[in-house]
């Protein structure tokens, strides 16, 4: 018989969430978003010889287990994190999480891929998260002859950075003198006493989460201006065709050349309100004048858009946390991916605009904390696509 990842094939789903059977051997997690898949595999150390399996789906279970574990791309576009693999222990099993991810225009692929690597012979339902568990479930049905089990997006987020957090130490870490190169340092932060803390999750748009305890939280907002916003606009702008280009050319501009600062505007600072002169006043504000237009390179507009997505994310943070009267704020998702120069952005405006009085934290496993807590439904399941507040 066909194996479930979330338990038996001859379970409902309803059954699923009261008694979780967990079978050790295609523990995966699913988080389908609007720019990334990401997928979290669990491969534990030993695995037990099950004699009530046939041939067939032992042959099937080792096939995959060498497949995933022995490469690091997968098809076209399929990329694992090799540097993020932790070991763990779920359940009784001791093992290792492997962090995968692809861009969601692939998913017709990776369906091929994961026909043409019997998947369906190993699991009738994956725990899924994100949009896309929702968007691909028909897809998933027909195609694979594999169910979606949806897990709501937030809480699985929020589960996933929970359970990150108590199994590695190295996880948090935090940016001093963000702004000087040579004296900036990442430092390990303590998320010892973590509540209550700021979640802003920079995906392809971006949501604000006041997160009050372990399982407590609430989406207090959000912005379409996201990681799909930098790359969408730099594509737009500058004919480049990744977020690698799209950051080397970010890397190499000024911002500057495109954007209007307060010293254009006043001749130097804006004193009486404490205004610094090399603050942008105006981003993409020089680009109205024909001459700046022309002398702006690729790689300054690609500069103006990291700082624009960036700024304008940071100011949304400091303004809810303000009003939540929370000092600790927590960036994840894969818009942070590669990019310390948001990072120390970030850092420093939000030290800056906050006197001081507020910390920006990151988070190793930027992007697949979603994909985490949806892995982490077949141990205990808690958020059948409920959202939590
Ligand atoms: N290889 C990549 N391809 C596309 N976008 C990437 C890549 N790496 C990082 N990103 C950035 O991450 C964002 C998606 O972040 P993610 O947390 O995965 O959100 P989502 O769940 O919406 O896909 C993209 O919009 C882009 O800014
Ligand atoms: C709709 C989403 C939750 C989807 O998550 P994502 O795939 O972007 O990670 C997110 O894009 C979002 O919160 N957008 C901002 C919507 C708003 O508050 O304006």
């Amino acid at each position: 018989m066909a194996k479930s990842v979330c338990g038996s094939s001859d379970l409902t789903d309803d059954h699923l969430n009261e008694h979780p059977v967990i079978t050790p051997f295609t523990w995966f997690g699913l988080d389908v978003g609007g720019s990334l898949t990401k997928l979290v595999y669990f491969e534990p150390e030993n695995i037990p010889d099950d004699d009530d399996q046939s041939s067939e789906i032992k042959k099937a279970i080792r096939i995959i287990h060498k497949y995933l574990s022995g490469n690091t791309a997968y098809g076209d576009s399929g990329v694992r994190d090799t540097h993020l693999e932790i070991k763990t222990q779920l359940g009784e099993y001791t093992g290792s999480m492997h962090f995968i991810r692809f861009p969601t225009a692939a998913m017709p692929a990776f369906i091929e891929l994961a026909k043409s690597k019997n998947f369906p012979l190993l699991a009738t339902t994956i725990c899924a998260t994100g949009g896309g568990a929702h968007k691909f479930s028909n897809e998933y049905e027909t195609q694979l002859k594999m169910k979606l089990r949806k897990i709501d997006e937030l809480s699985s987020l929020i589960r996933g950075i929970h359970y990150m957090e108590s199994i590695n130490h190295n996880e948090s870490f935090y940016f001093t003198s963000p702004t000087i190169k040579e004296k900036c340092q990442k430092l390990n932060y303590n998320f010892v006493h973590p509540y209550p803390y700021l979640c802003v999750n920079m995906g392809s748009g971006v949501s604000i989460l006041a997160v009050t305890g372990p399982k407590t939280f609430t989406r207090i907002g959000g912005t379409s201006i996201g990681g799909a916003t930098f790359l969408g606009l730099c594509c737009a702008l500058t004919g480049c065709n990744s977020f690698e280009e799209a950051l080397e050319l970010a890397s190499q501009g000024d911002n500057a050349k495109c954007d209007k600062l307060v010293s254009d505007i006043y001749g130097g600072d804006y004193k009486k309100f404490g205004l610094p002169g090399h603050l942008v006043a105006s981003s993409f504000g020089h680009m109205m004048d024909p001459e700046k237009s022309k002398a702006a390179s690729k790689a300054d507009l690609a500069r103006s858009c990291l700082a624009m997505v960036t700024y304008n994310i940071s100011s949304l943070a400091r303004l809810n946390a303000e009003k939540q009267g929370i000092e600790n704020v927590v960036f994840v998702g894969n818009f942070l991916r590669k990019n310390t120069l948001s990072m120390r952005l970030i850092a420093h405006a939000m030290d800056y605009w906050s006197n001081g009085s507020m910390k920006a934290i990151f988070l190793e496993h930027e992007g697949y904390f979603g994909a985490i807590g949806s892995l982490l439904e077949l141990i205990n399941p808690q958020y059948d696509d409920t959202s939590e507040s």
